[in-house]
């Protein structure tokens, strides 16, 4: 289980996420729904310890993270796929995908590479091109699988559909699908509902660093 309790985080001196309280049960898909320049961003880089709040807790797993450097995230097997992709353009695929394991000296990471590439074959396919050789589309198919090599229990995905063009989007709305199968605790944010309707389990919205739950939204 993943827990924000009265969080608080300032960018340069500026409050960004006001008293933000989220709780997503295992195995749960939530969607984090809010325009741009809302706080989803600011949020997921506050989950993994990338951004430190003024106030406020984040559990993972009933542990305490708050005071926790980001590489506590892997240990506890959370993944982050950001925004922006954040692959290195000059390694390869494979290389990308394998930074975390490397950075954390992550063991089975065969094994778990065996089955990145089994969920997501089109990825394996391309594993030795420089990572600047793919479409945006592909990219973020490979930010996926990169944090998917830490992320086994809890996945933190970040605008997924965006500037991905439609075919690739099904398809990476079907990788979800299948994680979700799998019982991964996913936070997706998205600005409106277009990709995350048939996916989400729970809403919240963010609306300028304030996050409400829907109640009842979806299913
Ligand atoms: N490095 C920064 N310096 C100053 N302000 C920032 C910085 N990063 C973010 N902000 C501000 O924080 C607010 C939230 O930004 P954030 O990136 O979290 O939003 P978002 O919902 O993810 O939107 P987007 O999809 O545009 O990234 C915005 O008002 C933004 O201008």
């Amino acid at each position: 289980m993943l827990k924000l309790s009265s969080i608080n985080t300032n960018i340069a001196g500026t409050p960004i996420l006001r008293d933000v309280n989220l709780a997503i049960e295992p195995g749960v898909l939530v969607g984090l729904i809010g325009r741009n320049g809302a706080g989803k961003t600011t949020l997921m880089r506050t989950v993994m310890g990338l951004l430190t709040p003024e106030s406020g807790s984040i559990t993972i797993g009933g542990q305490d993270m708050t005071d926790l450097a980001p590489h506590f995230r892997s240990q506890a097997k959370v993944g982050y796929m950001p925004e922006d992709r954040q692959l290195v353009p000059t390694l390869t695929v494979e290389e990308n995908i394998l930074i975390p394991a490397w950075a954390n000296a992550l063991s089975g990471a065969e094994a778990r590479l065996a089955w990145v590439y089994e969920l997501m074959p089109e990825v394996e396919a391309f594993a030795g091109r420089k990572a600047l050789q793919l479409s945006g589309g592909q990219q973020k198919l490979v930010a996926l699988a990169r944090a998917l090599m830490t992320g086994s229990h809890i996945l933190l995905l970040d605008e997924p559909f965006e500037g991905v063009a439609p075919a690739l989007s099904r398809r990476l709305a079907s990788v979800l699908h299948t994680l979700k199968d799998e019982g991964l605790t996913v936070l997706l944010s998205e600005s409106d509902y277009s990709h995350s309707a048939d996916l989400v389990d729970q809403i919240y919205t963010i609306e300028r660093g304030a996050v409400a739950a829907q109640e009842g939204a979806v299913k």
